[in-house]
């Protein structure tokens, strides 16, 4: 799917068809409405968009405020839109493309409201494409990238729907107007879990092909002397540069591996789900909420570190960077905002440190939280070891999410209430909850490289890019290490040679390693990461691609400069 995005150049109108709004039938249709809508969306029969964000809400879903109101009457619900902020915008494919959408709302039977809840919603007519009655539509206008993608805005005016639209897998709404509680009341956002944990693989697949790109042309390009009078060298012999690409390129790898234990994690607590068990849902939220963000966040500033690194050339479109970047940056805003999604991690992980305090013994990615010990004894660590890598980063995320547990305990105690020093601490939150991202990426990388089984000299080359990828986020954030002496100035050090050590030790390997991503010139779409290598032949044509090239003399030199320069003359 992700490939796919990445061909579509970041999405057309029925990008949101394949990657939200059938998937939300798969996950929260019952068997009954799946015969009825699954097919017809497998096979393209219906086009459907996922309408959840409104004009004034994206993030607090609670906030929406459309509302879908039951009337026994007749068995149906009463969709409406009764605000101006409560307009749907944003939906891709909803702006032209769309004839039908799961559209989120406010559900109200027998006078109580019972928060959001999905509801089928056919918008436009299968004859005409005109909008269905009481369906106001349009598109949003253009964005930053992905302007394929028609994102749109819908109005509801009291549009009725029978008692069936509503998406009746975990809540239901008797014909009597009896409302069934879900197992639990956040099954209604399964879906956004789902789409969180495939961004890690778009955040993945982006950072792929932005360093197959930066890698690959830092091959063509030769700029400078390295020793007088000496051939230029290939930009890639540039210690700067391989420092500016080679933990991008460990963390595309880094990131790929992640998509996978999520994907594996996702269909294994799913499948428990399915059999009545939650215990899983809040890690598989806090997880996919936190690696999304976090891999998103990464991903984008690496793409723009890619693009310097490709200097003049990367900015331009011939590149794909742009282009990249702008789907990256839609990554981390679509979806939850990265913010507001790592502070969902960080939600977790303060009531995991509440538990581990209460003598509960965590499991999963949270079982070093209280394995860590809080006084760490200094010494000559061996840098170069994976396995002291992972223990210091470890270390690192259970002292900052203790020590942003305390400081809002600390607050509560002052006499704040719990949300105001929520509040207060909040930045602290996130920092710490980036540590444990940033901690289970390392220590999932170091744990899929020792099962690497295609051969010896495959997992030499991984195992040194999984430790470049570590020394780089030690070095990066050092004070984290060395704030409670974990840590030495001496380790720092040694982490820096280590680290130079292994930039040197991946250039043999560079190309191959970005070759081994296998995307092809297709889906690349840049002039400057062709496989052939011949960027200098595809850019010159490139150019003379460009539409102000269709003619010798541009019409604006006739509308506009000539009679300018004309005037500027005459006053001469
Ligand atoms: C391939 C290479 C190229 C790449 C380039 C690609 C280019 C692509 C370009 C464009 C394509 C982009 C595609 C975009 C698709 C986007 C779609 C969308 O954006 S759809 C809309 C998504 N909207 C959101 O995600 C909304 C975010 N908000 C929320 O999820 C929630 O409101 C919240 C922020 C989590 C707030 O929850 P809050 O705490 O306020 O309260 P409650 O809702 O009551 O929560 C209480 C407890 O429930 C827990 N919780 C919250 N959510 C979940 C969940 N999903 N699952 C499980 N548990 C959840 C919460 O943590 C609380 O727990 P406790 O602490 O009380 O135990
Ligand atoms: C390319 C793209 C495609 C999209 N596609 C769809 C789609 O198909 N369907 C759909 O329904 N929606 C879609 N969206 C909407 C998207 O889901 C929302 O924009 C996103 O969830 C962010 O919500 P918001 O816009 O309300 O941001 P806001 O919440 O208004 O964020 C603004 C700022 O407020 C901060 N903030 C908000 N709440 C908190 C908090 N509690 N604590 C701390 N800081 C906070 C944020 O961190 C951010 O800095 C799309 C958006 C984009 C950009």
């Amino acid at each position: 799917m992700a490939a796919a995005l990445q061909t579509l150049g970041g999405g057309i109108g029925i990008t949101l068809h394949w990657i939200a709004f059938t998937p939300t039938i798969e996950q929260q249709a019952t068997e009954e409405q799946k015969k009825k809508w699954l097919k017809l969306a497998q096979d393209v029969a219906i086009v459907g968009a996922y309408a959840q964000t409104e004009m004034g809400h994206g993030t607090f879903v609670r906030g929406l405020e459309t509302t879908a109101t039951y009337d026994p009457s007749t068995q149906e619900f009463v969709i409406n839109s009764p605000t101006l902020t409560s307009t749907k915008w944003w939906p891709g494919g909803l702006g032209k493309t769309a004839n039908h959408a799961t559209v989120m709302a406010q559900l109200y039977t027998r006078g109580k409201c019972y928060g959001p809840h999905n509801f089928m919603v056919q918008i436009r007519s299968l004859e005409n494409h005109q909008p269905c009655p009481g369906v106001t539509l349009g598109d949003i206008g253009p964005k930053m990238e992905s302007n394929g993608n028609d994102n749109g805005f819908a109005r509801f005016d009291h549009v009725r729907i029978p008692r069936e639209n509503m998406l009746m897998k975990f809540a239901r709404v008797e014909a009597d107007g009896t409302y069934v509680q879900p197992p639990s009341s956040k099954l209604a956002y399964s879906n956004m879990v789902y789409l969180r944990g495939t961004f890690v693989m778009s955040a993945a697949q982006a950072l792929a092909s932005a360093t197959t790109i930066a890698v690959r042309y830092s091959c063509v390009r030769r700029q400078s002397e390295m020793k007088p009078g000496e051939p230029e060298p290939q930009i890639l012999e540039y210690q700067t540069q391989q420092y500016k690409l080679f933990p991008q390129l460990a963390a595309a790898y880094a990131f790929w591996f992640a998509s996978w234990f999520m994907t594996q994690q996702h269909g294994s607590i799913t499948g428990s789900m399915e059999k009545g068990d939650m215990s899983g849902l809040a890690e598989l939220h806090a997880l996919s909420a936190g690696l999304k963000s976090y891999t998103t966040a990464v991903t984008a500033r690496g793409i723009d570190v890619c693009r310097m690194a490709c200097g003049g050339h990367g900015y331009s479109h011939a590149s794909g960077l742009p282009a990249l970047f702008g789907g990256a940056a839609a990554l981390c805003t679509a979806e939850g905002e990265n913010t507001v999604m790592m502070l969902q991690t960080a939600r977790y992980l303060v009531k995991c440190f509440a538990q581990s305090q209460a003598g509960k013994r965590l499991t999963g990615t949270v079982a070093y939280l209280s394995a860590v010990q809080p006084s760490p004894v200094a010494g000559n660590r061996n840098m170069s070891d994976l396995g002291t890598l992972v223990a210091a980063f470890q270390h690192r995320a259970a002292r900052m999410v203790r020590h942003a547990a305390m400081q809002m305990q600390g607050e509560m105690q002052k006499g704040k209430a719990r949300e105001d020093a929520w509040n207060s601490c909040s930045v602290l939150l996130i920092k710490a909850a980036e540590a444990h991202v940033h901690s289970f990426v390392v220590r999932n990388f170091a744990e899929t490289v020792q099962t690497v089984e295609v051969d010896e000299s495959v997992r030499a080359v991984l195992t040194s890019l999984c430790q470049l990828y570590s020394l780089y986020g030690i070095t990066e954030h050092a004070g984290d290490f060395l704030k409670d002496g974990y840590l030495t100035g001496r380790d720092i050090d040694a982490a820096s040679s280590h680290l130079s050590a292994m930039l040197a030790r991946v250039r043999p390997d560079a190309v191959a390693l970005v070759d081994a991503f296998d995307l092809h010139d297709k889906i690349l779409r840049s002039v400057l990461g062709r496989y052939d290598g011949r960027v200098y032949e595809h850019l010159y044509e490139w150019a003379k691609k460009s539409p102000l090239n269709k003619s010798e003399v541009h019409e604006s030199y006739y509308k506009y400069l000539q009679p300018f320069l004309k005037s500027n003359r005459a006053k001469l």
